[in-house]
């Protein structure tokens, strides 16, 4: 049976009752931002953290083909660490969904001309592994992210397929449902992070799958 509460249409209903969250005008997909999720002074422990921690990005269904694909620099963020503890919470209960089915937290870093190509987060339902880790949570469902920093130029988030560009501001979270209402996975959502223009580009990413994250992870 697929339920409500499994195709994240309850998840759709929780933020559109929030009077500080904004849904973006669009038939084709579930996108909302929200001003002021993180403080500055959130976002600068983040951003301190990322920089202590960072290493070379990669990509989790890479069938691309293109070095150049995914250009930053990823954090494994500290769950321990109580900022951190934090905003992983705020996401959870933002989004209503129970924080077993979350990912653990990924900071992003860019400098200038980095970027990551328009790309879906959930991934492609024929070349999912059985046998992966991936199997085990199953398909992506929401995305949040939060901009821990307003990028001097450049680092606009692209959704190509319904023409929005969403500009980075520090503090704002983003949230989309990679689902349509049926369960279906939603190309609609391909989004490109565009390259940096001047100065930098932080961001904090939580991703939220079909089944829990299995315990023991690294
Ligand atoms: O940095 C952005 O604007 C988007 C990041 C992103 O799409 C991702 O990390 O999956
Ligand atoms: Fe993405």
């Amino acid at each position: 049976m697929t339920s409500i509460l499994a195709t994240g249409e309850a998840t759709k209903a929780r933020l559109e009752s929030r009077p500080d969250v904004q849904k973006v005008p669009t038939p084709k997909l579930d996108l909302f931002r929200m001003r002021a999720f993180a403080s500055d002074e959130e976002c600068a422990a983040l951003i301190d953290m990322i920089e202590r921690r960072r290493r070379p990005s990669t990509l989790s269904d890479d069938t691309s083909g293109d070095a150049a694909f995914r250009t930053s620099e990823t954090c494994d963020m500290d769950e321990a660490d109580p900022v951190v503890a934090r905003i992983n919470l705020r996401f959870c209960e933002i989004l209503g969904i129970d924080a077993a089915l979350g990912e653990p937290l990924q900071g992003q870093r860019y400098l200038v001309g980095q970027e990551f190509k328009a790309h879906t987060d959930y991934f492609d339902p024929r070349g999912m592994d059985l046998k992966s880790t991936r199997s085990v949570m199953g398909q992506r469902t929401w995305t949040a992210m939060v901009y821990l920093n307003t990028p001097e130029a450049g680092g606009a988030t692209r959704f190509k397929a319904i023409g929005k560009t969403i500009q980075p501001v520090a503090g704002m979270m983003l949230a989309w449902n990679n689902r349509r209402a049926d369960g279906s996975v939603n190309p609609s959502t391909l989004h490109h992070a565009m390259k940096i223009r001047a100065g930098r580009k932080y961001v904090l990413t939580k991703w939220f799958c079909e089944h829990p994250w299995p315990s023991g992870r690294g």
